[in-house]
């Protein structure tokens, strides 16, 4: 069956100079033209029998109308098949949600894994350094289900044997370039399993107006602006402590309004009140008249401010003892969220060290013990770094806007975070673009979230304070 061509055989090949490689010629073996034409009829087979496996209802889509028409003929198939895609149209015509949800984006997710994901996946894998060619063998991590939202493309993966999450976290940028998205964030499944997500269009690109205020009294989780995925962003203030890091023009001022623009109806109730330091007398003196006498803007007014906090959350903590666990906003003992507008102005940056020293340890022992009587403390700051807070890990959610430096990402959302997709560096200095964008980590979940917070105007605030104080008034 198999010929021998001319070739040398290895052990009969010397060197005679020392050192110098030995250099085989392969004997070459000529494969005969039936062996050749059964092995491609046999790939050709399985291949259609992987596509029929694979894609049954494509399949059938694709030959149901040749057959007819081999069959019946050509009018009578076209007889046969005309009501599906009317009806299909009909259907996208009345109901095109959920037309686009039930068959728009499995067709989109289906010619997206063939068209995208399939035909790229060897080369970007072998480029990227994720899959290995080993002994003439491509190794590569399996690709599993592509699943099309709204926004993004999830593409599930099973890793090699023997990588890591770090393994595919260091190459979301070759991932991203690689099927054409402009970022690519990971998440594990299970053991060995990723979803790696390619956005294909930025739902967060254009700015979000103020929300309406919300129609009933609450402290719970209140509603700030947009996930990526287009679901609320539903930021928990009672119970806890919030740190906003951004650079200047991030889009500090629109997280810290769209909160108090959302408690606005429980502050009315005399469920919470918002105290205020504004050491740069710029965020917060707009709405001055939302927080009455609770508003500080010098070094010394702000450290009186906080040691009152610091008096209350003593009181409250000596009431409670033994009889409350954990706090429910009454008129009696409110919700108190002390706002304070860039923070290293009053410990960093402050030069008087005695009332440097005086806010920190107010703000330490605020954010130690103030959660569980009702007392919670919202911070903005530019430099997330620990020579201007220190005491930023006592802050439990962080929210990191447009940051200068890559490291300042970990720094505020805790290490791994930048590398599972946090890329708050990448944030756009456009205001239109990048203001009140950010990433955060929702309570259960260690994969950062896109948001943007909702733009809440100049305009917006003063009409706030004006009805809040007409309310006032007229009560
Ligand atoms: N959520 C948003 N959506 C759209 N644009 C926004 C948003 N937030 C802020 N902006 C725009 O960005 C500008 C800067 O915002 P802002 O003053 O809140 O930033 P900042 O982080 O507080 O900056 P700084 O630290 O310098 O005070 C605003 O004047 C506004 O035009």
């Amino acid at each position: 069956m198999f010929k021998r061509l001319p070739g040398d055989e290895a052990r009969n090949l010397v060197t005679t100079t020392p050192d110098t490689a030995v250099v085989f010629r392969p004997a070459v073996v000529q494969t005969p033209a039936i062996l050749t034409l059964i092995i491609f009829a046999w790939r050709v087979l399985t291949g259609c029998v992987r596509l029929l496996w694979r894609h049954p209802v494509a399949v059938l889509l694709a030959l149901t109308p040749v057959v007819l028409t081999l069959v019946y003929g050509w009018r009578t198939a076209l007889l046969l098949l005309a009501p599906a895609p009317t009806g299909m149209l009909a259907w996208a015509l009345t109901d095109r949600h959920d037309f686009v949800r039930l068959i728009g984006l499995r067709v989109l997710a289906w010619w997206r894994l063939v068209w995208v994901y399939r035909r790229h996946w060897q080369s970007v894998m072998v480029v990227s350094g994720l899959g290995r060619h080993l002994w003439g063998r491509d190794y590569l991590p399996q690709l599993g289900k592509v699943t099309c939202t709204a926004w993004a493309d999830l593409v599930t993966v099973r890793m090699l044997k023997g990588q890591s999450v770090k393994d595919w976290a260091d190459r979301l940028d070759h991932l991203a370039q690689g099927f054409g998205a402009a970022s690519c964030r990971v998440a594990v499944i299970r053991g060995g399993r990723l979803q790696l997500t390619f956005p294909r269009t930025d739902p967060l690109a254009v700015p979000l107006d103020a929300l309406p205020l919300p129609d009933v009294p609450t402290v719970g989780p209140v509603e700030i602006g947009k996930q990526e995925d287009g679901r609320p962003w539903r930021l928990k203030v009672h119970g806890t402590h919030v740190l906003v890091a951004g650079a200047t023009g991030a889009g500090k001022g629109s997280i810290i309004w769209s909160t108090i623009r959302a408690l606005l109806p429980a502050v009315r109730a005399d469920l919470v009140e918002i105290w205020a330091l504004d050491p740069k007398l710029m965020e917060l003196s707009y709405g001055r008249a939302l927080f009455g006498e609770r508003y500080a803007a010098t070094p010394e007014e702000c450290a009186d401010l906080l040691d009152q906090a610091v008096t209350v959350m003593q009181e409250r903590a000596a009431r409670f003892a033994g009889v409350l666990r954990s706090h429910t906003p009454t008129v009696e003992d409110p919700f108190i969220l002390v706002v304070v507008d860039e923070v290293a102005f009053l410990t960093a940056y402050q030069a008087d060290r005695q009332l440097k020293q005086r806010i920190s340890a107010a703000l330490a022992t605020l954010t130690t013990q103030g959660r569980a009587v009702g007392i919670g403390v919202m911070a903005a700051l530019q430099d997330p770094r620990k020579e201007v807070m220190n005491i930023r890990n006592l802050f439990p959610d962080k929210i990191a806007l447009r940051l200068d430096e890559s490291e300042q990402v970990d720094m505020v959302l805790g290490d791994g975070a930048r590398d599972r997709g946090a890329l708050a560096d990448h944030i756009s200095p456009v205001p239109e673009r990048g203001a009140g964008v950010g990433y955060v980590r929702l309570e259960a979940s260690p994969d950062p979230v896109r948001v943007r917070a909702a733009y809440v105007s100049d305009t917006d605030i003063r009409d706030m304070a004006a009805a809040f104080a007409a309310g006032r008034d007229a009560a």
